[in-house]
């Protein structure tokens, strides 16, 4: 039976890279029996929450997006998501969810991101210093974190979803992340 789901994979190498801020894949897979691979699982958060005005406003990529409400510097934290998981085996598979929802560390759960984390629009990450300064590209990098000490639940798999300025955001602009070529050749569409 075909299934999506988004899985996160985070690209350690660029973790502590001084230009590039952490890449985190969203990956889709398409075949219940293909193996996923865990996704890494970073530091405790302190606590949940947006560290800034978020914006849900028409995009111009489609649908709704979520805009800065006010200007982000490089590195800064822009929201940090708790989550519901599911387990895979329950969720159909023409859900409309699938679109919606990230892989958790295992494989076998999908996260519910809440707060506006299922809302992020897509771009390509960036490569290059250039690609780095451009709008074109994601904003934002994220990963998984286990939970604030106080609120972690063993249901939720004890994480959450950490989404953080790659370089400075101006007020206005749409934040956007990268779910993935691979998210787009599965789906067989072209992102905007
Ligand atoms: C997780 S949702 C993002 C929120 C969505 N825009 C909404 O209003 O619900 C993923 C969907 O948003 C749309 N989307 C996100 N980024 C896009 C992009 N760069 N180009 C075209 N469509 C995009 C696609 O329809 C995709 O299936």
């Amino acid at each position: 039976m075909p299934f999506l789901l988004w899985q996160l994979f985070f690209d350690l190498g660029s973790l502590h890279s001084g230009h590039f801020s952490p890449v985190v894949r969203l990956l889709t897979r398409m075949d219940e029996s293909e193996e996923l691979p865990r996704a890494q699982v970073y530091g405790a958060s302190s606590s949940f929450g947006a560290r800034v005005p978020l914006v849900l406003r028409a995009s111009s990529r489609g649908g709704r997006g979520v805009f800065a409400g006010t200007s982000v510097r490089e590195g800064a934290e822009v929201e940090v998501c708790p989550v519901l998981a599911l387990k895979r085996d329950h969720i159909a598979a023409e859900c409309a969810g699938m679109r919606y929802f990230f892989g958790g560390e295992d494989g076998n759960s999908l996260l519910c991101v809440l707060g506006y984390g299922m809302l992020y629009n897509h771009a390509k990450s960036p490569q290059t210093s250039a690609q780095q300064g451009s709008k074109e590209f994601s904003n934002l990098s994220y990963a998984l974190h286990e939970s604030p000490e106080d609120v972690r639940d063993a249901l939720d798999g004890g994480v959450c979803v950490r989404f953080v300025a790659r370089r400075m955001i101006e007020e206005g602009e749409e934040l956007l992340i990268d779910y993935s070529d691979r998210w787009w050749q599965t789906k067989k569409e072209d992102p905007l």
